[in-house]
């Protein structure tokens, strides 16, 4: 029981934010009279927070920080760290919103709001069966090859298939692979309840020591090693959305030659929201493919279509009843599988080949303007924003 209270308790602390209440000893006397919570009830409450069975969650964590620190130091009286220190910077900006409370008022609110959480370090919930377990995080990335069809299957379903960079990069020596092996068509899905949630916003917090600029740099090759792949992949490629997809994700989908969606899925690419601006080749494709208003209202003002929304768009090619999208879809590309091969390919090629280089050259130029836009305020701010967990799509 001790272990496995110890076991959620790391995991709980190594979070985004990590260890918001990991802090030196108090150095206080336990049980010494405060105004309407005693030192022995923070005392509590703060052992108590790494009983917590369920992680509450980044937003609650960063107030537990900024309380316990309050409670313990005082006003904030520590200088501001720098814009792309974001997590040093976010605990700041809550330990400062505190402004002058108390140093007991902030103590009884972290008791509050501790005793308002669920604590029990003596009745853990029991570990799920085998078969409800969440797949492990490991492989966050699986490739099979089966009646033809090669599978790339995104599989951070805890993350809901957020892109690290490592992905990025495993899915060009996975489409790579494909473009050589025995199989016809190759498919791009996801594991869980969605298809992908775009960029994983944590690949920004890991600073090189070249600094943000090197890490923009960096992320402007990836990017575009990554596109590149997808326009000059030789057989079909099938994108089957079994569930929500966002920025990237959705953007790409116009370098992709089907998209099949389930009716549960929505596509949003919410750039502007983020600071951030196109990519994929959506810039073009997204014109060619709905027109230049409707791809306006998706590319600057971030709208969220339902999947008949971008069927009628044309950036779906087809929806199926959630219940039967797999059987339906996979039933589909395996019969389309069978068909020469030799031909799908050249077909391809003859339609790819008319814009081929227009595409590159838009993947570079997004590329470039995404480096720059990466090292905005706007942009910062709204990656600050998500891991301090105030914003949400
Ligand atoms: C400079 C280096 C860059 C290197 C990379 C180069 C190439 C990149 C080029 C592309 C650039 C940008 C294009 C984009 O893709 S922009 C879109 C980015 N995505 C988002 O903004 C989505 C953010 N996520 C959300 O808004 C929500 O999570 C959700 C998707 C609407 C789902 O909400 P939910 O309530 O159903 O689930 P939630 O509890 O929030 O999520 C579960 C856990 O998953 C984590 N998570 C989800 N999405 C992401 C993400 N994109 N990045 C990181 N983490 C993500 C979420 O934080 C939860 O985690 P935890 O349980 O709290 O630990």
């Amino acid at each position: 029981m001790a272990v496995l209270a110890g076991r959620l308790a790391r995991r709980w602390c190594f979070g985004l934010l990590r260890s918001p209440t990991q802090v030196p000893a108090l150095g206080l006397h336990a049980g010494s009279p405060t105004m309407g919570t005693s030192q022995k009830d923070f005392n509590d409450a703060v052992s108590q927070v790494k009983l917590l069975n369920e992680d509450p969650g980044n937003e609650v964590k960063l107030e537990l920080y900024a309380l316990y620190k309050q409670a313990t130091e005082g006003p904030c009286n520590v200088p501001k760290p720098g814009m792309l220190d974001f997590i040093n910077k976010t605990k700041w900006d809550a330990w400062n919103a505190l402004g002058s409370l108390s140093k007991e008022a902030a103590r009884q609110k972290y008791v509050d709001l501790v005793s308002s959480l669920s604590t029990s370090s003596e009745s853990p919930s029991p570990e799920a069966p085998a078969a409800d377990r969440k797949p492990p995080e490991g492989n966050s990335l699986v490739v099979t090859s089966e009646d033809g069809i090669t599978t790339i299957r995104l599989n951070r379903p805890t993350k809901k298939n957020a892109l690290t960079t490592q992905m990025y990069h495993d899915i060009v020596a996975a489409l790579q692979a494909a473009s050589k092996d025995e199989s016809t068509i190759t498919v791009l899905t996801g594991s869980g309840d969605y298809y992908c949630s775009g960029n994983d916003l944590t690949n920004f917090t890991h600073l090189s020591a070249g600094g943000p600029e090197e890490m923009a740099r960096s992320g402007e090759v990836l990017l575009r090693d990554f596109v590149d792949c997808l326009i000059d992949f030789p057989k079909p490629l099938v994108a089957v959305v079994n569930g929500p997809a966002v920025g990237i994700s959705v953007t790409i989908l116009g370098l992709f030659d089907v998209v099949y969606a389930t009716d549960r899925a929505t596509f949003h690419t919410p750039f502007s929201h983020l600071g951030q601006s196109p990519e994929g080749c959506s810039s073009y494709t997204f014109p060619k493919i709905m027109g230049s208003s409707k791809a306006a209202e998706m590319l600057l003002f971030g709208k969220k279509l339902t999947a008949q929304e971008a069927c009628a768009r044309g950036l779906v090619t087809e929806v199926f009843p959630d219940g039967t999208f797999q059987k339906e879809v996979w039933a589909r590309l395996k019969a389309y599988s069978k068909l020469p091969p030799n031909a799908m390919r050249i077909s391809k090629q003859i339609i790819r080949n008319q814009e081929k280089e227009k595409l590159h050259a838009v993947n570079a130029e997004e590329s470039s303007i995404l480096r720059e836009r990466w090292l905005s305020d706007e942009c910062m701010n709204a990656i600050a924003s998500f891991l301090s967990r105030k914003a949400k799509l």
